[in-house]
């Protein structure tokens, strides 16, 4: 091509890109739209320096600036009003308060009037196939900007946006092969995306990637939906799980490490594992079912309450070995099955055997499995009119679903709530304190910190109505 053609053609993809990232921050819906019907895919141009895309901008726009102008944050901070500060003006400054209320007032309308502005943009541009999760240079999410900026409102459209896409990818998914099977490009794939950082190409940008950990393993990435970026969705999770199952593993006092120094499972998570046996077994006597055993943490807090009945899961022969070392096999109303619950599960079914509680905690699975499992095996294994009392069966799980980013947690939450619903279960969550990971070095030693949100939120489920 003609150089100079060529250098042209470079300043209008420039020009163009400048042009839309202006209105998208200039929250200007009319030009944005002119701007975006003029070429497929502009809504995900990208800035070549900050890495911000439009949505980035129109969300980053509602910061207030340098100079004072704090309607954004002034009106998010105090998302539950101005009312609270206008009472605080009231009893403290006196005369004052009619004035300062005003003022308060005028700010509050000033950010609901931005919030629309903002919420158009954001709406315009997700409808024009905006990506939610790409990355900007400081490796935030258009979402995690609005989280920052505590703007509530642009926060739960990038929620909704990141759940639809990921519904979507995970409909698509049900109707492709997970993986080919002629071994091309499968285990690179899954080497990729291993437990290793949260973040993967995604054709021009790098996006976030949500996990479903269970001190565990990878899921979805997450982007508006095109048959393209699915098939990036479709690792071959059997490959992932097989070679952890076949690593050397490291037990310690407070970890359980892969071959890679990943954490399988950490003691910091104790007490979600004896809220998690409180809940599912309120009282003694039950038939329980553990699926994956790790460092025996809900075991011996299943064993406390002196099941009936105590089916142990697990697949690792690392993890098996040290279990016939502590005496495991030997406890009371215990039944280790050895394998892989995708060969042991199905199994019971067809035996018939039923149980009071059921907890799934695995790792190096992606949320396919876990949806499998609560989808297709609970209903089969969890007794209806079980439990105390007989008021039914629980299920639960560890929640650790996108939990290296707020955002990502936030999104599987509501995705595997409406799994969970469609498989004919109910969910109930408490939120459970984290404390500072970081202080208390827990992630020292440990590749990959797989866990960011202050609160763990703890799932129970039980039988629709
Ligand atoms: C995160 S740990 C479980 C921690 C456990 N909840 C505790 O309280 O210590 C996950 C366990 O699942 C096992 N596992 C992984 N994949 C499995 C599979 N497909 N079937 C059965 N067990 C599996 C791992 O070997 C590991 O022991």
């Amino acid at each position: 091509m003609d150089p100079a053609a060529d250098m042209d053609m470079t300043l209008d993809t420039d020009i163009e890109t400048q042009s839309i990232l202006l209105a998208a921050a200039n929250h200007d819906v009319r030009a944005l739209r002119a701007l975006l019907s003029n070429r497929a895919g502009s809504a995900n141009v990208q800035d070549p320096e900050t890495g911000a895309t439009p949505l980035h901008a129109a969300i980053a726009a509602c910061e207030p600036d340098a100079e004072g102008d704090d309607t954004a944050t002034a009106g998010a901070a105090s998302a539950n009003g101005a009312a609270a500060n206008g009472v605080t003006h009231v009893n403290g400054a006196g005369g004052d308060a009619a004035t300062v209320t005003a003022e308060e007032a005028g700010k509050e309308s000033e950010r609901e009037k931005l919030m629309e502005e903002a919420g158009k943009t954001v709406k315009l541009l997700l409808q024009h196939g905006a990506i939610w999760n790409d990355l900007d240079a400081n490796g935030e999410t258009p979402g995690c900007i609005a989280r920052r900026l505590g703007l509530k409102e642009l926060y739960d459209l990038m929620v909704d946006a990141g759940v639809r896409a990921e519904l979507l990818l995970g409909r698509l998914d049900e109707y492709q092969p997970l993986g080919d099977g002629d071994g091309e490009g499968d285990e690179d794939d899954a080497g990729e995306d291993e437990n290793e950082g949260r973040v993967a190409e995604g054709g021009d940008a790098e996006q976030a990637q949500g996990t479903v950990e269970s001190g565990n393993a990878t899921v979805a990435s997450a982007q508006e939906p095109s048959q393209d970026q699915s098939q990036q969705n479709l690792t071959n999770s059997d490959v992932n799980n097989a070679k952890y199952l076949a690593s050397n593993l490291t037990f310690t006092a407070d970890r359980l490490l892969d071959a890679d120094a990943n954490g399988v499972m950490m003691s910091w998570e104790t007490n979600l594992m004896s809220r998690s046996a409180e809940l599912l077994t309120p009282t003694e006597g039950l038939r329980i079912l553990n699926v994956g055993h790790g460092m025996s943490i809900i075991d011996t807090e299943f064993q406390k309450r002196k099941p009936s009945m105590h089916h142990i899961v697990e697949a690792h022969p690392a993890v098996l070995e040290r279990m016939k070392r502590d005496g495991w096999y030997e406890k009371p109303g215990i039944v280790v099955h050895e394998g892989r619950w995708q060969d042991v599960v199905p199994q019971l079914v067809e035996e018939n055997v039923m149980f009071d509680a059921i907890y799934f905690d695995t790792f190096a699975e992606d949320y396919r499995e876990l949806r499998e499992f609560f989808s297709e095996y609970v209903i089969g294994l969890l007794d209806p009119v079980g439990g105390k009392d007989g008021e039914g069966g629980k299920f639960g799980f560890f929640n650790g679903l996108g939990a290296d980013r707020q955002i990502c947690y936030d999104i599987y939450s509501k995705i595997v709530e409406l799994d969970i619903y469609e498989a004919g279960l109910d969910i109930e969550w408490e939120d459970v304190k984290i404390g500072d990971l970081d202080a208390s070095g827990e992630w020292s030693g440990v590749r990959r910190r797989y866990w960011i949100p202050d609160k763990y939120r703890l799932p129970t489920c039980t039988f629709l109505g």
